[in-house]
């Protein structure tokens, strides 16, 4: 039999990007409401109780309200998939990234309640939590993380703003150090310490670089770039979508390659004279950073 799967806020940035994937998609039969009756609760209410996974694409107090109304379903309520960050650290809820840990699969599988990663944060915990696994890291070292995205991971708004020629060719913000993603990158970092994270979008559609600058000597064992380099092909090796990349020899990197694929590259640029590294993760923030990642997720809850 078919799972039944309805998107809350399907006419989003990540709603649609779900949709397309899930065109066709073998044992899937997608349900919805009518446009005029997407954001009705009763509508939603009735809909709900006939679903087996929902999957919200929504601004975190929509997702809150969604989420209540499964609730009071009981155990006739659909399974829950959140793109938001509403639930990410919330107790209960099983963080959607499979490549986290060897368990993580298995965790998502038997979930009620998956809540899909920031775009950043996949980025960041793909590159540091298996630094910190390994031992190569500290848990309480003091990380600091960048990164760029293109303008889609500000949805509809941000979208129409650069497209209506109104967003500047790049900008640092995030600057009052409170962004979304820091608490999913320290949690599911296993990171002590809370990193400093400095975001930044640029007048590109899609695409996504988030780095971690290191200086060697100040991590245990003082390794070298190539021991973080096999740590971290270590803890991905077979890996359908995480992927080692050799660091660039011209010690350069654009963001929009993977656009339009669920992979997610991680590169270790080093100078040893130097003793300084730097982490370098490539997405897709609409792809691996969030409805590619949800569709990774969706087939682990459907036992696939
Ligand atoms: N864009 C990205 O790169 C990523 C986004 N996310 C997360 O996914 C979620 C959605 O983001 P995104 O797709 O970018 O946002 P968008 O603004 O593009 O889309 C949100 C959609 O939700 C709809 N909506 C709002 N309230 C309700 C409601 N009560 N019931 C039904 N629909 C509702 C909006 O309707 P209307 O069309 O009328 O405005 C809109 O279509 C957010 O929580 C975001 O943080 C996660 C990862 C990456
Ligand atoms: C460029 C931009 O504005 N990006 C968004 C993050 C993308 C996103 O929506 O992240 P979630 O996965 O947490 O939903 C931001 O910084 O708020």
């Amino acid at each position: 039999m078919n799972a039944r799967i309805f998107i809350d806020g399907e006419a989003g940035t990540t709603g649609l990007g779900i949709a397309a994937r899930l065109a066709d998609h073998p044992g899937v039969e997608r349900v919805s409401l009518p446009p005029d009756e997407r954001k009705d609760p009763a509508a939603k209410k009735a809909l709900l109780a006939s679903v087996d996974i929902m999957i919200l694409c929504l601004p975190d107090d929509a997702a809150r309200e969604s989420v209540a109304m499964a609730a009071a379903l009981g155990d006739k309520g659909p399974r829950i998939l959140d793109a938001s960050t509403a639930h990410r650290v919330a107790p209960g809820w099983t963080y959607g990234f499979p490549e986290l840990a060897k368990d993580q699969p298995e965790a998502i599988r038997t979930a009620r309640l998956v809540s899909n990663p920031g775009c950043y944060a996949t980025g960041a915990i793909a590159l540091l939590r298996p630094l910190v696994d390994a031992g190569l890291a500290r848990p309480d070292h003091p990380f600091a993380i960048n990164a760029v995205s293109g303008y889609s991971g500000g949805g509809k708004q941000m979208i129409a703003d650069y497209e209506g020629g109104g967003g500047p060719a790049f900008e640092i913000y995030g600057l009052g150090l409170e962004h979304k993603h820091v608490a999913e990158i320290q949690r599911y970092g296993r990171l002590e310490r809370r990193p400093i994270f400095v975001p930044s979008v640029g007048d590109f559609a899609r695409g996504m670089l988030v780095c971690a600058p290191l200086f060697l000597d100040d991590l245990p064992g003082k390794p070298k770039g190539a021991d973080l380099d096999a740590a971290l092909a270590a803890h991905y090796a077979g890996s359908k979508f995480v992927k080692m990349a050799p660091a660039e020899a011209a010690g350069k990197i654009e963001p929009q390659s993977l656009n339009g694929s669920n992979v997610l590259e991680l590169r270790v640029f080093a100078n040893e004279a130097r003793r300084h590294a730097i982490l370098v993760a490539k997405l897709d923030n609409l792809g691996k950073g969030a409805s590619g990642a949800a569709l990774q997720n969706l087939e682990l809850m459907l036992g696939r």
